[in-house]
């Protein structure tokens, strides 16, 4: 286990150092405020400045080592993230506040991660098509992008970090990551595993400190090439803004308001392991939390006691002690948020079934912790059916029918997951087809992506753009078009009179 409050320090070309101004900040504990976790540098732009200096320099050869010798850097960083899966577990759920089950499925995603994109270092296809000229060759292939400023939130402190930086350094990629300030310590950990694996200096670059000052700087430095982006829409959109004015690639993974639907002829029991996991599973702060349940009028009575009951049975606690399953939130600010989006719900006529309160428990007090929420007599139009809450609450809206589900679901700006509970196989496929979002499970919970797949979504969730399998090495590389004409002679003729 390691031993807090820790030091961190940001990490640059090869070297731990403190940000130049010597300003540091503190994380703490969100089940308990009172404990410090970590202090970590408050960086500036000078430190982005070096961060940045250092990537452009490492690019030049990282860029020409071969993709499967690369690939074997990553497989060795899952190695070590696996030997160490326990110790960088219990960091983040003391410094982020999720349970341990949680955390170590957090970490193994990382290690899911580096096993692929190891993987695609020995892939990396491109293409060959036939010329329109003789003896002509034509392909495609695959160029790195050159320096990625990788900025990534909270909820996920390993896992995001990693969907982002093994597929941008098997492209052939060099990084800097900033973090968020609210677990500074689980990125230091990381990189440190990084470093364990054979880090060249240089390659991957930390930087710690405020989004608006190091993430400002980041995307406004003209060395960066590239910007993936996990957050709120709010931060997205002025980042995509910026990377725009600026001729920056950019890739943006933001909010949702997903949905689960359960039909007249779903497996309740089934469909309330989904709806109880999905929407209070990380305290209902996965960018794929269930915030609204479609319930037809069919089954909504006897589904909400089901729900109700279970509901009240879930045990709120320390990320860290083993029975907990649901933990605190992150920070004041999303308990604070939580809190208004209750007082929204109350003034729109909404009906709190169960929680809705920040939890005064005597053992709990000192952490940011708001019981589970079920919110009743829930309509489409309300501020609580559409907009991103991030916190264990869920509302309740009542359809009559499989298309009006659809229409409701399908009724938010944002797309990102989407889940229908049915056993009418024609419902399932009708659903796969018509909804607007870029992941629907059937028959399970909103949560639960898997690294080999393309994770992201529709609407205001994104930019069109995709995490995770193949699709990372779309965002991480550039095309390059390659004739090679083996005739011997100028066919410039022929070009010009096609
Ligand atoms: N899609 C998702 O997975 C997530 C969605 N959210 C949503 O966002 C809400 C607010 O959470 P919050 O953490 O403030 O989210 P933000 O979108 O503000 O933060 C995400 C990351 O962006 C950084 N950042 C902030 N401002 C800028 C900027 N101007 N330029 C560049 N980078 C910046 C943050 O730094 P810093 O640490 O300083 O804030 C953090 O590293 C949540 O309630 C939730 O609705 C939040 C987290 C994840
Ligand atoms: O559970 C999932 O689907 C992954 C969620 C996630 O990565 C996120 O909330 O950012």
């Amino acid at each position: 286990m390691v031993t807090t409050p820790l030091t961190c320090l940001n990490y640059i070309d090869g070297e731990w150092l403190a940000a130049k101004s010597q300003a540091i900040l503190e994380s703490r504990n969100p089940a308990d405020w009172r404990e410090v976790i970590a202090t970590f540098p408050s960086s500036g732009a000078e430190d982005v400045d070096a961060a940045v200096m250092a990537a452009s320099k490492a690019y030049h050869n990282w860029r020409l080592t071969p993709a499967p010798a690369r690939a074997e850097f990553i497989y060795r960083i899952g190695e070590i993230l696996l030997q160490r899966k326990e110790e960088l577990a219990y960091l983040m759920s003391q410094e982020m506040g999720k349970p341990l089950a949680e955390a170590r499925g957090d970490v193994q995603e990382g290690i899911d991660c580096a096993i692929y994109s190891a993987g695609e270092g020995r892939r990396m296809f491109g293409q060959t098509t036939p010329s329109e000229m003789p003896n002509k060759f034509a392909m495609t292939v695959r160029s790195p992008v050159g320096v990625c400023a990788l900025i990534t939130p909270w909820n996920f402190p390993v896992a995001i970090p990693c969907w982002k930086m093994m597929p941008a350094l098997v492209c052939g990629n060099t990084v800097i990551l900033k973090p968020a300030k609210d677990t500074p310590a689980c990125a230091t950990l990381l990189v440190e595993i990084f470093q364990q694996a054979g880090l060249p200096n240089g390659l991957v670059n930390l930087v710690h400190g405020h989004g608006d000052e190091v993430g400002q700087a980041l995307i406004e430095h003209p060395g960066i090439n590239l910007v993936s982006f996990t957050g709120s829409s709010q931060t997205g959109a002025e980042v995509g803004a910026t990377c725009g004015r600026t001729f920056k690639r950019v890739c943006l993974e933001l909010g949702g308001k997903n949905a689960q639907i359960v039909m007249d002829d779903a497996d309740l029991e089934l469909a309330l392991e989904g709806a109880i996991w999905g929407a209070f599973g990380t305290t209902g702060q996965r960018c794929t939390a269930t915030s609204r349940l479609i319930l037809h009028r069919d089954i909504k009575e006897k589904f909400t006691a089901m729900l109700l009951d279970k509901t009240r049975k879930l045990r709120l606690g320390k990320g860290t002690e083993s029975d907990t399953e649901v933990g605190p939130l992150v920070n004041k600010s999303q308990l604070e948020r939580v809190s208004y989006y209750l007082e929204v719900a109350h003034n729109e006529g909404a009906k709190v079934l169960i929680g809705g309160k920040v939890c005064t428990d005597e053992q709990l007090k000192h952490g940011f912790f708001f019981e589970p929420t079920i919110l009743n007599h829930v309509t489409p139009d309300m501020r609580v059916a559409r907009e991103e809450i991030f916190g264990p609450v869920v509302t309740l809206i009542e359809v009559s029918s499989f298309e009006e589900a659809i229409k409701v679901l399908n009724d938010t700006p944002y797309g990102l997951s989407s889940s229908v509970y049915t056993s009418d196989v024609n419902r399932a496929f009708q659903a796969m087809r018509d909804i607007e979002a870029g992941i629907t499970y059937i028959n399970g919970p909103t949560i639960g992506a898997e690294v080999h797949l393309p994770f992201g979504g529709v609407k205001q969730t994104g930019n069109g753009h995709r995490e995770a399998g193949s699709a990372a090495i779309d965002v991480f590389t550039e095309w390059k078009t390659v004739y090679v004409d083996f005739s011997g002679r100028l066919q410039r003729a022929q070009i010009d009179n096609r």
